[in-house]
């Protein structure tokens, strides 16, 4: 079982969306930043890790988004968390992804997302994000 957690970055009602860089698994599909728990790490601890690795920023993790967390992919089970966060700064430097773009709900679906982040879109779209200002 591989345990990822990912960070549904919010501002100003505008979610961050990471377009992987095509060298990677799943390149050119768009995700939450985020990537594996390290060893004695809890989700919360990873996330806030993979945001400073990946984007080079301090965020805030907040709640978990409580949506289904098993998926079943080709590459393997995964257990994936995703949770609210906020950033304390904005970096955004390119690691792991190639391009980022600041989407409102309506516009998540411009994009091809990874398929077990789809989920994540709906409880978004159902979600008043003006609670994270
Ligand atoms: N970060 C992130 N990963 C996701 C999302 N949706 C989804 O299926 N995944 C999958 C893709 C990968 O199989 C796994 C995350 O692992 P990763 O490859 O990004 O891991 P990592 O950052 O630790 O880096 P590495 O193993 O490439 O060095 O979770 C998502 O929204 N965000």
């Amino acid at each position: 079982m591989i345990k990822v957690a990912a960070a549904v970055i919010v501002s100003e009602g505008k979610i961050l969306a990471a377009k992987r860089k095509n060298e990677r698994l799943g390149g050119g599909f768009w995700e939450f930043p985020g990537g594996k728990l390290e060893p004695g790490e809890t989700p919360k601890q990873a996330c806030q890790r993979e945001v400073a690795e990946e984007l080079g920023d301090q965020c805030e993790v907040l709640e978990r988004i409580d949506v289904s967390r098993h998926f079943e992919t080709p590459y393997g089970e995964l257990e994936i968390d995703f949770f609210w966060t906020k950033l304390k700064t904005y970096n955004l430097k390119l690691v792991a992804a190639s391009e980022y773009r600041w989407l409102t709900p309506e516009q998540l679906e411009s994009v091809t997302w990874l398929k077990p982040s789809e989920p994540v879109l709906e409880v978004i779209k159902q979600t008043d994000l003006r609670k994270f200002e």
